[in-house]
């Protein structure tokens, strides 16, 4: 499988390339950066850091259509939407990381994705994802008798809020106490908020320095309290499972699939 990697000299992309390098059964056929980029024409994997790989940046997807048969995507949602876009009408399959789309860009993604196979995860790690199965088991065990707040931590640069991964959390427990995240999220308090109501799912954000992604999960009732934590201290475990992602693909018919699927956890 040919893999191009977009917003390849991005924190992610970089990291990207170099798994794609360390993964047998996939290659590096394109690497794609903004048009117009000084970086244009450099080699991927000298800007990546791991040495020369005769791959040169391009400027965008059209200079690099037969050079690839799956797209993985970490960069920012419009880009994204567009991207999805090129790969439906060239029949290419799709890795997508982007996290912050609104439920309208979500459901243009899912039409994009009636064409072509798409995997779409806010986190591709693997312990993300059996953290969310934990915490299917956790909130149907206590039900409604626990406060829930989910807290999540990220580097400076990060631009949309709360994480992908804690929206996710959020559902997934929702869920499982049936109730609609939609209704019942409380994202940050300020001022005089009254008391904590019964059935709300919290969310704290915290934006410092070069942390990675943090995740905690907080049951909380009168007597004790549970904590379920993700800690990412490497991009290189979101970068692998997008390699994961990529290899599952292979032979997948058209249809929006997640990390969920990849790994068999469903
Ligand atoms: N699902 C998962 O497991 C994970 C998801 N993410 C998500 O991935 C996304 C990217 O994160 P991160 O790598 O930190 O962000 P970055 O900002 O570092 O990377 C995005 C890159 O895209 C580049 N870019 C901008 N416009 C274009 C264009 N038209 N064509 C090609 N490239 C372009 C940017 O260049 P420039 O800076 O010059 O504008 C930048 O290098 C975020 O949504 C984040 O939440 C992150 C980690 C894990
Ligand atoms: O922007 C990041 O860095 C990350 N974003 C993802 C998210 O929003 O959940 C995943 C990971 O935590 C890193």
């Amino acid at each position: 499988m040919r893999v191009a990697i977009i917003g390849a000299a991005g924190r992610m992309g970089k990291v990207l390339i170099e798994a794609v390098d360390g993964t047998d059964g996939l290659e590096l056929g394109a690497a794609i950066v903004e048009p117009g980029s000084t970086l244009v024409g450099a080699d991927a994997g000298e800007v990546a850091g791991i040495g020369r790989l005769g791959v040169k940046l391009a400027g965008g997807l059209d200079d690099v259509r037969d050079d690839f048969d799956v797209l993985v995507d970490f960069t920012f949602p419009d880009l994204t939407l567009a991207n999805a876009e090129f790969c439906r009408e060239n029949g290419k399959k799709l890795v997508i990381g982007t996290t912050g789309m609104s439920e309208a860009e979500k459901e243009q993604l899912a039409l994009a994705a009636e064409s072509v196979p798409v995997v779409f995860a806010p986190n591709m790690s693997v312990g993300v994802n059996v953290a969310l199965n934990l915490l299917r088991t956790a909130a149907q065990a206590l039900g409604d008798d626990y406060d829930v707040e989910i807290i999540e931590a990220h580097h400076r640069h990060k631009k949309d809020a709360p994480s992908g991964t804690a929206l996710r959390m959020g559902e997934v427990v929702a869920d499982a106490l049936g109730r609609d995240l939609k209704t019942c999220a409380v994202y940050g308090r300020e001022g005089f908020t009254g008391e904590r109501s019964r059935k709300e799912i919290g969310f704290e954000t915290i934006r410092a320095g070069d942390v990675v992604g943090d995740h905690t999960v907080l049951f909380a009732t009168e007597g004790e309290r549970i904590e379920i934590t993700h800690k990412a201290s490497s991009r290189m475990t979101f970068a692998k499972g997008a390699m994961r992602a990529a290899l599952w693909l292979k032979g997948k018919p058209a249809g929006l699939f997640d990390m969920q699927d990849v790994l068999s956890l469903k």
